[in-house]
């Protein structure tokens, strides 16, 4: 699979389904359920923002770091992947760019 950072925590997330929750923080975050995770999520989402009004930047990209990680968690436990939304920003991008052609023929 493809070496980039999304598609190797993708791929450890799906591995973690199999392991200890001893022993990893994912496996104890699914064995806890979607609620939990989300609770993550919820937090994480008021911390970035709470970094966001603060000003300092490495606050925010520790924060952004965490709620893109729980994303991805949840998104796993739902039977998800990274690639699956950067498909759908794809075809965005894609819509965009038929809507920027068809401004530009008006
Ligand atoms: N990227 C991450 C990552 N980002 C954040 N976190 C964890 O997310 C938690 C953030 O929650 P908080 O800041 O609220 O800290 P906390 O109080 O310890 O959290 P809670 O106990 O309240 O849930 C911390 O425990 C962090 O360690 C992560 N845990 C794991 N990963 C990746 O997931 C991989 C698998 O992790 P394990 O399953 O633990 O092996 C790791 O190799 C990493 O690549």
């Amino acid at each position: 699979m493809s070496d980039d950072v999304l598609s190797r925590l993708s791929e450890l997330l799906e591995a973690r389904k199999s392991a200890d929750p001893a022993s990893s923080y994912v496996a104890k975050l699914y064995a806890k359920g979607m609620d939990s995770i989300l609770k993550k999520v919820g937090e994480e989402a008021t911390e970035t923002v709470i970094a966001a009004k603060g000003g300092n930047k490495e606050e925010l990209i520790y924060e952004t770091a965490d709620l893109w990680f729980h994303t991805l968690v949840m998104l796993s436990h739902a039977g998800l992947q990274a690639q699956d939304v950067l498909n759908e920003l794809a075809r965005r991008e894609g819509l965009s760019g038929i809507v920027e052609k068809a401004s530009r023929k008006e």
